[in-house]
């Protein structure tokens, strides 16, 4: 079966508009999607990440795991570039960073959704979808453009990957209904849709299935794999749900008060006896694998 497209957008002749992310970055060919080299970062007293290192491959589903308050969200914040770590160095495939310019990174091929969703509430699903390209093209060169055929064409091209992957994740039937109107799970589905209609090289999804019905998880699940499958992205989840996390992910590392102390396959970490200790618990051993 060939791929599933979500947005199969030429983007070369449009590599110009970019707007000059490699200039600001230092590249080391052959690296991982995501790498991370002795992150740490404190609060005051509070060391929220001690050295941490980690890697995640092309097309690898990742899930960060932890007790409340071991670094997770902290860990999300600096790779998207909302907390500067105090030392450390990060890549995204070629290019490395100290701190990462957020607003370069949908131009780098990293997108993200949040805990506590950021839709805009006042647009269409449809309009919120389409917001997921708009880094594509500099608005300056937008202006110069406006109007002629390029523009209509790039303008073509990009509402023809919202609508893809509109239908792609069933939201066809809420296309045209203002995001703040509709029911939180499907809220979530449209905020995945964005983070996806760019095709990202890199996901990064803050408890994606937080509040969710047990059939929208499922469903949301299939979702991420998907676009795992379909365009090979690198996906890093942070999720409370063990279930989904062990059924979903291909490698799951786990934080504790900042360090990280356990990194591997569902099955190495459900068993490893620190893990246990710090977070999995009695209360977790019953949990059982979402089937999606
Ligand atoms: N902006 C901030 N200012 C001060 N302290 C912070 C800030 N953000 C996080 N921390 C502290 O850093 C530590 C790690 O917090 P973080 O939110 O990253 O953990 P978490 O694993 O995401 O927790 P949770 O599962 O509860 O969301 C905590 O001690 C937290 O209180």
């Amino acid at each position: 079966m060939p791929p599933r497209r979500y947005a199969d957008v030429p983007t070369e002749r449009r590599n110009d508009a970019l707007d000059g992310v490699a200039d600001e970055s230092a590249k080391t060919p052959g690296r991982p999607a995501l790498g991370l080299a002795n992150i740490s970062l404190a609060f005051g007293g509070v060391a929220a990440l001690r050295e941490i290192n980690l890697e995640v491959e092309p097309g690898e589903i990742l899930a960060v795991i932890g007790p409340n308050g071991a670094g997770k969200s902290s860990l999300l914040n600096i790779v998207s570039g909302l907390y500067r770590p105090d030392r450390g160095q990060m890549w995204f495939g070629e290019h490395s960073f100290r701190d990462v310019p957020t607003t370069k990174l949908a131009a780098l091929g990293v997108t993200r959704t949040f805990q506590n969703l950021a839709l805009f509430k006042g647009l269409s699903v449809f309009d919120n979808v389409l917001m997921g390209l708009a880094h594509r093209v500099r608005a300056g060169f937008l202006r110069q453009i406006v109007g002629s055929p390029l523009a209509r064409r790039i303008e073509a091209e990009n509402h023809a990957a919202a609508e893809e992957v509109i239908e792609s994740l069933h939201l066809t039937k809420a296309r045209d209904r203002l995001a703040g109107a509709l029911p939180y799970g499907v809220q979530k589905r449209v905020e995945l849709a964005r983070a996806l209609v760019a095709r990202p090289k890199l996901l990064l999804l803050d408890e994606p299935f937080a509040g969710v019905t047990l059939a929208e998880k499922r469903e949301l699940s299939l979702h991420v794999r998907n676009a795992r499958d379909s365009f090979g992205a690198a996906i890093v989840l942070i999720e409370h749900d063990i279930g989904v996390v062990m059924g979903l992910s291909d490698r799951v590392a786990v934080l504790d008060y900042g360090r990280k102390i356990a990194d591997g396959t569902p099955d190495q970490v459900r068993a490893d006896p620190a893990v246990i200790d710090a977070y999995l618990g009695v209360a977790h051993e019953d949990d059982k694998e979402l089937a999606i």
